[in-house]
């Protein structure tokens, strides 16, 4: 599988891939403000909860590295203010809020260091956070990868493959392990409207890795399971609350209930950075919304009446219910979630 790296730090700028130029171009983006890093995350530049969340880490010791206070308190009070910065760019992937949590956790661990010496152990928690998101996934894709068999098809939304993530992805990774096994497994690929993360990325993606790939539109889901034609439904997730509702991109939900009336199992792979124990139901998430100009102009191409009224949520939430398992880093959970997921912390 060739590695290709979402979000590194050369020691001096933030590189991001730039996910809006895929798949036409292979762009790198050489970051060096967090105000870049805030636009590159709401411009979905970087994008795939762990991804975000691993940009944010590097973002705020970017932002930190560039003080002038040398003073605790004064580092401190500035960090404060760049780490609420980037926590108010996107509102629904809880790994955002997860890895500026760690690094705050950090700073506070490290308070009687010199500035100079905490602003490097901040690189170094960025750092560690990708190095650890990037076995994370693997973990997930092993443990995955116990409900393939050779010759499966298995139905994607969205994006939830290596560029989401440190590597290897979340739902993606045990496809990837798959192929590493020599297993034939074919996926669809919902396109997922109205940003087109599945068309342009999740192709892009398995096509890299050599895996047979073929694109759907989101209304096509319907009739390959009518067919027969799926044997599992995988999806990544941005956050799952306490009682397993899981918030996706928006098409999850529905994915979900047409996987129940065709009797499919519907799999959700998360990290635990993607669960959030605080958050009690699905009702809690916020869904972020974004521009009309997302649907009405996507990609530049006018195909609304101006001034329409627009809804656009970016994401939805899945029912427990509907969810057959959630693959994690620490095994595979099943309901009842509120007891499942209170066992893995
Ligand atoms: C491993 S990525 C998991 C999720 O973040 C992914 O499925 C998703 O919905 C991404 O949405 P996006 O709006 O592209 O950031």
């Amino acid at each position: 599988m060739r590695n290709i790296e979402s979000v590194t730090y050369n020691g001096e700028k933030i590189i991001l891939l730039d996910q809006t130029k895929l798949p036409l171009e292979e762009v790198y983006l050489e970051i060096d403000s967090v105000k870049d890093v805030w636009d590159a995350i709401v411009q979905l530049k970087v994008r795939g909860a762990p991804a975000i969340g691993i940009a944010a880490a590097y973002g705020v010791a970017l932002g930190a590295s560039q003080l002038k206070e040398d003073d605790y308190e004064s580092f401190a009070a500035k960090y404060e203010e760049i780490s609420a910065y980037l926590a108010s760019s996107r509102p629904t992937a809880v790994n955002l809020f997860w890895a500026l949590n760690r690094m705050k956790n950090t700073l506070v661990a490290n308070k009687e260091q010199p500035v100079a010496e905490i602003k490097q152990i901040l690189l170094n928690e960025a750092d560690a956070i990708k190095k650890d998101d990037a076995e994370i996934c693997k973990s997930i894709g092993e443990h995955g990868l116990t409900l393939l068999k050779d010759g499966m098809t298995l139905l994607t939304h969205c994006n939830a493959g290596g560029i989401a993530t440190a590597k290897y992805g979340t739902a993606l990774a045990p496809i990837y392990l798959a192929k590493e096994k020599n297993m034939d497994i074919r996926v669809f690929a919902d396109e997922t409207r109205p940003l087109l993360q599945g068309a342009r990325l999740t192709t892009w993606e398995l096509m890299q890795a050599d895996i047979d790939v073929t694109l759907i539109t989101d209304s096509m889901a319907a009739i390959v399971m009518q067919q027969g034609k799926v044997d599992a439904v995988i999806v990544g997730c941005d956050r799952i609350a306490a009682n397993g509702d899981t918030a996706n991109k928006i098409g999850t939900y529905g994915l979900a209930v047409l996987a129940q009336k065709h009797n499919i199992p519907f799999y959700v792979a998360s990290p635990l950075s993607t669960i959030d124990m605080e958050t009690e139901t699905g009702a809690d998430i916020p869904i972020e919304e974004r521009s009309a100009e997302e649907i009405t102009c996507g990609f530049g191409n006018q195909t609304a009446p101006n001034g329409v009224k627009v809804f656009n949520p970016a994401f939805d939430v899945t029912p427990n219910d509907l969810i057959t398992a959630i693959i994690t880093e620490k095994g595979i959970i099943s309901a009842p979630y509120s007891e499942s997921l209170k066992n893995l912390f």
